[in-house]
C-alpha cells in the first residue's frame, strides 16, 4: 500500500521546511505545500521541496472567476503538482475550467467546507443545511464539473464516498488519539479517515510540531 499521508509543510522558512521533509520522507507519501509556504517562496520553494523526491500537493485553494483560476492553473503547470485544490464555492464553471487547464497527471480537488468550521459557523453564514448536506451538495457539483474529488473532514468522508464511488477524497483535520486539536473543529484519527474512504490523509502539526517528528510520523504510519 502506498503511504496515504501527505505532510503539510506549513513552515515559512525554506531551509527548515526542506530539512523537515528530508527527515520524515521515509514515513510519508508526499508533501502538501499551502498558502503559507507558497506565498513566501513561490515556484522556487516548490522546486526545492520537490527535490526531496516525493509527490507535491499544492493546496492553493484557488477561488476566483473561471478565467483567472484557469490562468493560475496554467501558471503552476511547470511545477507538475500531483494534486491542486480549488474552492467548490467558486462554482461549477470555475471548477470545469480549472480541470481543463490542469492537464494530465494532476488531480484537481475541491475544498467543500473547511475542517476549522462546524455547524454554528454555517448558521452564521446564513446557511440552513447541516454540515454533511452542505458537503454532499458541493461534492455533487465538483463531480458534475469533472473534478477528481473533494477535500472534506473525516466526519463526512463515508457519506461522500457512498454518493461518489470512484471519487478521490482528501481529508485534513486529522489527529492521533489525544493530540491537540488546535484550530480544527471536525477532527478524526488518521485510521478512521482511512477506513472511511480517504485517499489522502493530510497531517501537519501532529508531525511537524512534535518533539520527535520522525517518531510521530512513524507512529501514525503504524496505525494505518
Ligand atoms: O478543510 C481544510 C482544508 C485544508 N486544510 C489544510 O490542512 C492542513 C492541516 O494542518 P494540521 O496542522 O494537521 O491541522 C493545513 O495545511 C490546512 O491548511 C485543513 O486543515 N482543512
Amino acid at each position: 500500500m502506498t503511504n496515504p499521508v501527505f505532510l503539510a509543510l506549513d513552515i515559512p522558512q525554506i531551509d527548515a521546511a526542506k530539512a523537515m521533509a528530508e527527515k520524515v520522507k521515509a514515513h510519508v507519501g508526499g508533501f502538501k505545500l499551502g498558502l503559507e509556504f507558497f506565498c513566501a517562496h513561490g515556484h522556487h520553494g516548490v522546486r526545492e521541496i520537490a527535490q526531496v523526491g516525493l509527490p507535491i500537493f499544492l493546496d492553493l485553494k484557488l477561488h476566483d472567476i473561471p478565467n483567472t483560476v484557469a490562468g493560475a492553473m496554467q501558471s503552476i503547470h511547470t511545477l507538475e503538482p500531483s494534486i491542486v485544490t480549488v474552492h467548490a464555492s467558486g462554482g461549477r464553471a470555475m471548477m470545469e475550467d480549472a480541470k481543463a487547464a490542469a492537464g494530465d497527471g494532476c488531480k484537481v480537488v475541491a475544498v467543500t467546507m473547511l475542517t476549522s468550521l462546524s455547524g454554528p459557523d454555517l448558521e452564521r453564514m446564513g446557511m440552513a443545511s447541516s454540515v454533511e448536506d452542505q458537503v454532499l451538495r458541493l461534492a455533487e457539483m465538483a463531480n458534475l464539473a469533472g473534478l477528481d474529488g473533494i477535500v472534506c473532514s473525516g466526519h463526512e468522508v463515508s457519506a461522500v464516498h457512498s454518493q461518489w464511488k470512484d471519487g478521490f477524497f482528501v481529508v485534513p483535520g486529522l489527529r492521533p488519539a489525544g493530540a491537540a486539536v488546535g484550530d480544527q473543529k471536525r477532527v478524526v484519527t488518521p485510521r478512521q479517515a482511512r477506513d472511511d474512504g480517504a485517499g489522502v490523509l493530510v497531517i501537519g502539526r501532529p508531525i511537524s510540531r512534535a518533539d520527535d517528528p520522525v517518531e510521530a510520523a512513524r507512529a501514525i504510519e503504524a496505525t494505518l
